[in-house]
């Protein structure tokens, strides 16, 4: 397993916005955690990724338990994640962008990032310049940037057009040899396309974990969640 939490709960005042999950993601996989507004994926993935304490429970992320580490310690062992809003700075070039994610300004490593992404012919323009959609994408080549090992993508195709979710899709997919990725994604028709296996989180627990045709069946997800088509 790469990734593994044992318990994680958030309670903010008598709120349990996480509630004792217990999850496992395998070394490879493109995982999407699903489930309606406020059942608690963006605060599990931020204890997942250190942003967000943990008020109990363990993270453990490649055999090591990391749950009392700062977001920096956990990102130097191999996780990368992108924000649910466009975090790139608007008045930097592409290249300033994806270097300072990076870390150095290594000319090779950065066009090989934003090659990832179809960008590369636009090293030099300002980031804030460019469309949504681009934006997006310059996003997660700052992500994939630190060749990380756990790529952790907070509903990454919020906004963009239909033919960018195809070329979102067609990159995940090339990303996914190297790279595992939990995914938080509302755009059904994406999550059924790329995830192999589907986690569906209802008012901070696991309602059901299957793959994309065992969640669609799963008349318990269709009631929660799916509406009845
Ligand atoms: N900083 C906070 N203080 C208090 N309550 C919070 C805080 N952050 C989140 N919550 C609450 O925790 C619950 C889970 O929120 P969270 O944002 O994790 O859900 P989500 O599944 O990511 O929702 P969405 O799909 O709308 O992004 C919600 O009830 C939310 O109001």
């Amino acid at each position: 397993m790469l990734l593994e939490t044992k318990g994680l709960t958030r309670i903010y005042g008598g709120l349990r916005a996480v509630d004792t999950v217990d999850y496992t993601l395998a070394k490879g996989e493109i995982h999407a955690l699903i489930g309606p507004n406020g059942a608690g994926k963006s605060t599990f993935v931020g204890m997942v990724s250190g942003r967000i304490p943990a008020s109990e429970g363990e993270v453990w992320f490649d055999g090591e338990n990391v749950t009392a580490l700062p977001a920096h310690a956990r990102i130097q062992r191999g996780m990368a994640y992108t924000f649910q809003i466009t975090a790139i700075y608007a008045r930097l070039s592409l290249f300033d962008n994806v270097a300072l994610a990076l870390g150095q300004r290594d000319k090779a490593k950065v066009r090989a990032a934003l090659d990832r992404v179809g960008l590369a012919n636009r090293m030099e323009q300002i980031a804030g310049d460019l469309a949504y959609g681009h934006q997006r994408l310059l996003e997660i080549a700052m992500g994939v940037a630190q060749t990380p090992r756990l790529l952790i993508l907070d509903e990454p195709t919020q906004g963009l057009a239909e033919s960018e979710i195809e070329e979102f899709n067609t990159l995940i997919r090339e990303l996914a040899g190297d790279t595992t990725i939990l995914l938080i994604e509302h755009n059904m028709s994406v999550v059924m396309a790329l995830a192999d296996e589907i986690t569906v989180l209802e008012t901070g627990k696991i309602l059901a974990r299957g793959t994309p045709a065992e969640i669609h069946a799963n008349a318990d997800v269709q009631n929660a969640y799916l509406g009845t088509g």
